[in-house]
């Protein structure tokens, strides 16, 4: 060795040979009741280095639901002094709901060096891309098919047929957005770690590109 590195006339450099990975914005998206809760839910387990932006929404908490965990559970009133505050990266009012991701959590992410995931609806991603246009990475859940989906949805037992409806002809529409998208992941029925295990692929993937994806807000 030493006797290489008088050769050459300098000594091994020991530090790494490419610098270390940027913090990542992940978006994950994809019609009601594809499943990205549950998705987002397993990949918080594998994943725990990654933060997981607690949505702040208007609906009313649903069974099981954690105030803080799942989401920021707010009163429409106070929904709307965060919009008036400009506090939101993004927000929408869907199904008569408001849902949107507070700038502050993903800026302090990005500034401790930690990637963080989104989870936003289709409109919401639309939105997201005009502010981190390529710097961000944006995946599209999307169940196996429409029957699948309807099927997940009725059994999840959480719509009314009337909101159901709406939920499959949005679903229908937010479709013809998928080349918005920079990937597809194919959540089919009973297949959560496959999906789970794709998405920690693409991670790892925009993890290791030479230039990287570099978003600021
Ligand atoms: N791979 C899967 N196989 C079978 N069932 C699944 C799968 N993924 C999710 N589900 C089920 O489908 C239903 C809808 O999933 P989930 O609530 O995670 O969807 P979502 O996309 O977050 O919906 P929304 O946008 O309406 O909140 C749930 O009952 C969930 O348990």
């Amino acid at each position: 060795m030493t006797q290489l590195e008088e050769a050459l006339g300098t000594p091994f450099d020991v530090g790494p040979q490419v610098p270390a990975p940027k913090p990542l914005v992940i978006v994950i998206s994809g019609p009601s009741g594809v499943g990205k809760d549950s998705v987002i839910k397993r990949l918080q387990e594998v994943r725990k280095e990654i933060h997981f932006v607690v949505t702040a929404t208007s609906r009313q908490k649903r069974p099981g639901e954690v105030h803080g965990v799942d989401y920021y559970f707010v009163s429409k009133e106070e929904f709307e002094e965060m919009i008036d505050k400009n506090e939101l990266l993004e927000h929408a009012l869907v199904y008569g709901d408001y849902k949107g991701i507070p700038k502050k959590q993903v800026r302090d992410c990005l500034a401790k060096g930690k990637d963080v995931v989104l989870r936003v609806d289709v409109q919401g991603a639309a939105t997201v891309r005009s502010i981190l246009g390529s710097n961000a990475v944006f995946i599209y859940i999307v169940a196996e098919s429409e029957f699948a989906l309807v099927k997940r949805l009725i059994e999840r037992k959480t719509e009314s047929m009337e909101k159901l409806v709406v939920r499959v002809a949005t679903a229908r529409d937010e479709l013809k957005r998928l080349e918005e998208f920079d990937y597809a992941v194919v959540n089919s029925d009973g297949q959560l770690e496959r999906s789970v295990n794709a998405i920690c692929g693409i991670i790892d993937a925009e993890k290791s590109r030479v230039i990287q994806k570099l978003a600021s807000i």
